[in-house]
């Protein structure tokens, strides 16, 4: 593997001015030389026709090389323009057609296959070294990775227990474009037989080819974007060269069909010095630490993701409990219209719960990969508490609900609102949530109501979410209150060390918010007054997903392409109109096929 030194430079130059061969270049702003791997570099941007006029490429301290403004940038400014065909995929690499055979191009069976026909790819062209097209391109990606969690060692590691981080690597949810999932596991049965199977590409196998491999992974992870409504996975140069800093994107993506070129536009003035800034997504630390090796002190996006099957779970045990609480003639019951009779067995309340929670889906309640996510300070989402209450709901009240969305799904279908179906589900979704609602709406039970139905549906779902939390925070390997601690030792923690704990505190603080937010009075309430907007998330992507990501890091106004070659087809395809930065798109990545 064609080693390429990675010394950080202060400040190098852009395409413009890549013929100075000299190392003591003085850009605009001031600084350094630049190393010859940069040199290259940037005269392979000149030779791929990859601009970016108005802007240099900087080395900063915390981030590593990043875009820096060398001019004013007005608004709508294209800073950087990289023809389609300059990037790499599975699909335009020089081994394309032995991936394509292999099943690991689009569209493959699996979406997985084709992030590692990405990872083959990327691996095949590191390893040709200069023989490469993209060799001074990808000479210039970091050489250590070793930020990213998948180089931890255990011990560290294990600092991730609970979080959504160790969850996705340890393989228990699950998105395709979780580059760096299960990579132990896909190494063995994907890559290394690949390797196997077509000595002629002369890849390394053994620790040397899991190295390489594992580098790429982490390459792909927290370089590549996904590029159009095909989800085309692709390195695309010097777009990968913005960091992320949340709430700070000055850049959105667009790709321009007529001119085959991908663009990423100023979306406000940007004065001269100041970094280019793009949006990964509205992502945790834990997710960025998972996807992109770093946390941020200070990230308005941390969240906890509660999976569905915790909650199915602590629903059926709810449900049995009450059972047995009935069978055994104590005062509580089943509660009002519970799921199961009082004297249904285990597998019936597995069924009923079953069936609610087709409902539940019909409705449109369930986020995208089935992950609620739950902030500090927010109330809880609505289309949680409403799943929950229809998930312990018995025959008639869940009927009630489908009747109520069924009515909303209908005048919407009359009116104006209907936009491709999506509108459909948003309404019912919000009927449904304005319908549970009603149904909690006579009493609080900490109005001190008693008895009544709502009264008791109320406490039942307290209990529920309690249990939920009590679960979740368990699975962390040390409390909140000792990472409260560890927060006045910040300072001299080693980095690592550091990183874990920004990621998993937030995580318990969302927890115990939640935990208090239900508890208090008219927490429930609060909860479902939120259905519009809570519904419009609950059916994805138009919220906040890379699809419709509101913080710009989405690319508007792109044009249909007809494709010429397949990798411009492919980069062309209705590329970024949902082009994102970083690697995944941003919603889809919080899969969470968790067990107990
Ligand atoms: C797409 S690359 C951006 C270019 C990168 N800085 C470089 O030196 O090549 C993503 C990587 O940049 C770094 N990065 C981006 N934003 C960052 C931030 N806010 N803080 C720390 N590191 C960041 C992380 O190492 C991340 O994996």
């Amino acid at each position: 593997m064609a080693k390429t030194s990675m010394q950080k430079k202060d400040v190098v130059g852009d395409g413009k001015h890549s013929s100075a061969a000299s190392t003591d270049f003085r850009s605009p702003v001031g600084c350094t030389g630049i190393t010859r791997g940069e040199q290259e570099f940037l005269a392979w941007c000149k030779e791929e026709r990859v601009r970016f006029p108005s802007s240099h490429l900087a080395a900063l301290a915390n981030t590593g090389r990043a875009l820096v403004a060398s001019r004013a940038i007005k608004m709508g400014e294209v800073v950087v323009e990289v023809p389609d065909d300059a990037v790499l995929m599975a699909d335009n690499c020089s081994i394309r057609d032995v991936l394509d055979e292999e099943g690991l191009c689009k569209p493959a069976d699996d979406e997985i296959l084709e992030v590692q026909g990405l990872v083959i790819a990327v691996m095949y062209e590191k390893w040709r070294g200069e023989q490469s097209r993209w060799a001074p391109y990808l000479a210039l990606l970091p050489d250590d990775m070793t930020h990213m969690p998948l180089y931890w060692k255990r011990r560290e590691f294990l600092e991730l227990r609970g979080t959504a981080a160790y969850d996705k690597m340890m393989g228990r949810l699950q998105h395709p474009a979780d580059a760096p999932t299960q990579v132990p596991l896909l190494w063995s049965e994907v890559v290394a037989p690949f390797i196997a199977e077509h000595p002629e590409l002369e890849l390394p196998g053994g620790q040397q080819g899991y190295e390489l491999y594992r580098w790429a992974t982490c390459a792909v992870a927290s370089y590549s974007f996904i590029l159009g409504d095909d989800k085309y996975q692709a390195m695309v140069p010097v777009w990968d060269l913005l960091n992320h800093i949340t709430g700070a994107v000055n850049v959105r993506l667009h790709h321009c069909a007529r001119r085959h070129v991908l663009q990423m536009l100023a979306t406000r003035d940007i004065r001269a010095g100041e970094e280019l800034v793009n949006n990964y997504g509205e992502l945790s630390n834990a997710e960025l630490l998972r996807g992109y090796g770093f946390v941020e002190r200070s990230n308005r996006n941390n969240h906890v993701q509660v999976p569905l099957a915790l909650l199915m779970r602590v629903v059926r045990q709810e449900l049995q409990q009450e059972q047995a609480a009935a069978g055994a003639g104590e005062a509580a019951g089943p509660g009002p219209g519970s799921a199961a009779s009082a004297t249904a067995p285990a597998a019936e309340v597995r069924r009923a719960v079953a069936a609610r929670l087709r409902l539940g889906r019909r409705l449109g309640l369930l986020p995208l990969h089935d992950v609620f996510k739950v902030y500090a300070g927010r109330p809880a989402p609505a289309a949680l508490t409403a799943l929950l209450h229809l998930l312990l709901a018995g025959e008639e009240q869940a009927e009630e609900v489908r009747r109520a969305a069924r009515r909303a799904a209908g005048a919407a279908h009359s009116g104006k609102q209907r936009r491709g179906g999506k509108v459909d589900k948003q309404a019912k979704a919000a009927a449904a949530i304005a319908a549970v609602a009603a149904a909690l709406k006579q009493e609080d039970s900490s109005a001190g109501g008693g008895v009544s139905g709502s009264a008791a549906a109320v406490a039942r779902l307290q209990r529920v979410y309690e249990r939920v939390v009590s679960y979740m925070l368990g699975r962390y390997g040390n409390s909140l209150e000792e990472d409260e601690r560890l927060m006045g030792l910040y300072d001299s923690l080693p980095p690592r060390q550091r990183a874990a704990l920004l990621a998993r505190k937030p995580e318990k603080e969302a927890l115990v918010w939640l935990r208090e937010e239900i508890k208090r009075k008219g927490g429930l309430q609060r909860s479902l007054a939120l259905g519009g907007a809570e519904a419009a998330r609950a059916v994805g992507k138009s919220v906040a997903g890379a699809g419709g990501n509101a913080a710009g890091k989405a690319a508007v106004g792109s044009e249909d392409v007809g494709g010429e070659g397949r990798g411009k087809k492919a980069a062309g395809r209705k590329a970024s109109d949902d082009a994102k930065g970083g690697v995944k798109p941003q919603e889809a990545q919080f899969s969470f096929g968790f067990s107990l």
